[in-house]
C-alpha cells in the first residue's frame, strides 16, 4: 500500500503533518492524558465495539458511530462546541460509539478532546487520526484506533502493535486490493471509506462494491457520505454492521443552533 502519489493536495498536507507529529515532541515524550506503562506504551482496557453493536440491534437502533469532527478539509464551517457536550448529545440520540478526531492541523481535533470524551461517556470511543507509526499510538487511550491501509507501510505490524496495547484496530480500506491487505493483516473490524482520498469525492457505491468480498465474521463499517435515512437504509442493505457518520450529525454549514441529539436520532431510528 502506502501509495500517496496522487492523493488530493489537502490529504498530502495532512500526511506531511502526521509524519512530523511525534518527532519534534520526542516520540515518547509525555502528552495529555496518556497512561504510560513502564515502557512508555499505553495499555487500554477497551470497551467492545461488537458488543455495542449487538446492544443497539437488540434495542432496535441502527448501530452508528457518531463522529466529533470540529471541521475538515471538505466541511463548510467549524463547530467549536465542547466535544464532551457533542458526544453526550450523540449518545442521547442513540449513537452506539463515538469517533473523535485527534488530528490538530486540518480537523481542529486533539488527544485531550478524546480523553475528555472517553471519560464522559460509557460507549466505545474511536481515535480518528492518521497514525503512521507505532509510537503515535502512545498518545492517548481509546477503545478503537484507526489504521488507514493505504497510508501505512506495514499494516500487519501496526495491527499487532495496536492489539498489544489493548486497542481494537479499525482498518480503513477503499477498494478490493486494500480489503485483501486488511484481511491478510488479520483485521477483524474493517471500514470501507466511501470518500475517495485522491479526489475527496464521496460515492456510496464504493461500499456496495467492496462489501460482498468481506467475510461474515468481520465487523463491517460503512464510512463517510451517509447523509439521510435513505443512505442509512442503503448501507445496511449492502451489509454494513455499523455506520460511521460525521458531517450529517455535525451539520457544519448550519450557523443556527443545531440539535446534535436530534441529528443523531434521525439516523439511528430508521
Ligand atoms: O463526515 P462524513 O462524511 O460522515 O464522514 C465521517 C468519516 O467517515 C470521515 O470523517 C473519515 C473517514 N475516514 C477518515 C480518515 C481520517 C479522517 C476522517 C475520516
Amino acid at each position: 500500500m502506502n501509495s500517496e502519489s496522487n492523493v488530493a493536495p489537502a490529504v498530502r498536507s495532512i500526511l506531511e503533518a502526521a509524519r512530523e507529529r511525534g518527532r519534534s515532541e520526542g516520540d515518547d515524550g509525555p502528552s495529555g492524558g496518556r497512561t504510560p506503562a513502564s515502557d512508555g506504551r499505553v495499555s487500554v482496557e477497551a470497551r467492545s465495539l461488537p458488543d455495542a453493536i449487538e446492544r443497539a440491534e437488540r434495542e432496535d437502533r441502527v448501530p452508528v458511530i457518531a463522529e466529533v469532527k470540529p471541521t475538515s478539509p471538505t466541511s463548510d464551517g467549524t463547530r467549536d462546541e465542547d466535544p464532551v457536550e457533542l458526544a453526550r448529545a450523540m449518545v442521547e440520540g442513540g449513537a452506539s460509539a463515538i469517533s473523535v478526531l485527534t488530528e490538530p492541523t486540518h480537523f481542529d481535533g486533539s488527544p485531550e478532546a478524546l480523553r475528555r470524551v472517553r471519560a464522559a461517556v460509557d460507549v466505545p470511543v474511536l481515535r480518528k487520526d492518521f497514525v503512521l507509526r507505532e509510537s503515535q499510538m502512545d498518545v492517548v487511550e481509546a477503545d478503537l484506533i484507526l489504521l488507514i491501509a493505504r497510508f501505512v507501510d506495514d499494516l500487519p505490524a501496526l495491527v499487532a502493535a495496536a492489539r498489544d496495547r489493548g486497542f481494537q484496530p479499525l482498518v480503513e480500506v477503499h477498494d478490493a486490493a486494500e480489503l485483501e491487505a486488511a484481511l491478510e493483516a488479520d483485521a477483524s473490524i474493517i471500514g470501507v471509506n466511501n470518500r475517495d482520498l485522491t479526489k475527496l469525492e464521496v460515492d456510496l457505491g464504493t461500499f456496495e462494491g467492496v462489501a460482498p468480498a468481506v467475510p461474515d465474521d468481520v465487523t463491517l463499517i460503512a464510512e463517510s457520505g451517509v447523509s439521510d435515512p435513505a443512505d442509512v437504509r442503503r448501507m445496511r442493505e449492502a451489509g454494513a454492521d455499523a455506520l460511521l457518520i460525521g458531517s450529517a450529525i455535525m451539520d457544519h454549514a448550519n450557523t443556527d443552533e443545531v440539535d446534535i441529539a436530534e441529528n443523531t436520532r434521525r439516523l439511528t431510528r430508521v
